[in-house]
């Protein structure tokens, strides 16, 4: 163990505890804890309209998270590649809107980092059963690349992987458990992160499941967009002011276990 991770177990013996990761970064320990029972309702209720399902890579993988949205646009990924699609693929209907509880819990977290306005426009709602891992990544997807990240633990703990910028760089583990919120943005919004195969438990409010949301603000500012989209405007996925850069590695590298 080293150093740092021995200061993160110590850290996280008080539940409440914040810690900076790095500049740009940091856990909000149990920030959300008071909200859990409403955000696991909204959850169940976007679940109902929008089941969990068990994305494909564009490499063929299935991914051992099983994922949902809400918002004006989702997350998904297939053997086309991924990408933020405003109807959710396998309904053919727009993604089920996002609970107020959910984008004002959101903004606050953001806030209490030091990220003020934070509006996220998609909410990716991952579940992980135990045994369940994403590989070290970047959210690197969304358009708007001044917000920051926010992402909210519930149920059953995980490590955490905070790596740097580089794929390369050995990343820190970190324990999340229920309610902790993390915030990465600025100069740590595109650093590498990741979850390790999540321990077996029962958590009395998720069962055998961690649940993650992680709010992304994935369009630009209207002004700044229309600026821009002529340049850009041809991807079918997305209206005119929306589409996005590909990066086709990440969906594999979010890991299929
Ligand atoms: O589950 C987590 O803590 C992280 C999720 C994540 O990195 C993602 O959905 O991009
Ligand atoms: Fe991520």
């Amino acid at each position: 163990m080293t150093r740092h991770e021995a200061m993160a177990t110590d850290l996280f013996d008080d539940d409440r505890r914040d810690l900076v990761l790095a500049p740009g970064a940091m856990v909000l320990g149990g920030f959300a804890a008071d909200k859990a029972g409403a955000l696991l309702d909204a959850v169940a209720r976007i679940v109902a309209q929008a089941p969990l399902r068990h994305l494909v890579t564009p490499g063929g993988w299935r991914m051992s998270v099983a994922m949902t949205n809400c918002g004006r646009v989702g997350w998904v990924s297939d053997r086309r590649g991924y990408r933020y699609d405003a109807i959710d693929p396998e309904s053919g209907q727009p993604w089920p809107a996002m609970p107020p509880v959910f984008a004002e819990l959101a903004g606050a977290a953001a806030d209490a980092a030091g990220f003020a306005g934070f509006a996220p426009d998609c909410c990716l709602i991952n579940h992980y059963a135990p045994g369940a891992r994403l590989s070290l990544h970047q959210d690197r997807d969304e358009q708007d690349r001044t917000a920051p990240i926010v992402s909210i633990s519930l149920g059953l703990p995980a490590t955490f992987l905070w790596g740097g910028a580089r794929r390369g760089d050995r990343p820190r583990r970190l324990r999340l458990a229920h309610g902790d919120a993390v915030v990465w943005g600025g100069p740590a919004r595109f650093a590498f992160h990741g979850v390790d195969p999540i321990p077996d438990g029962t958590h009395p409010l998720t069962g055998r499941a961690r649940i993650n949301l992680t709010f992304r603000k994935v369009f630009r500012p209207a002004a700044y967009a229309s600026r821009t989209a002529s340049n850009r405007g041809r991807r079918r996925w997305f209206p005119p002011e929306t589409c996005l850069s590909g990066h086709a590695d990440i969906a594999d590298a979010r890991g299929a276990a």
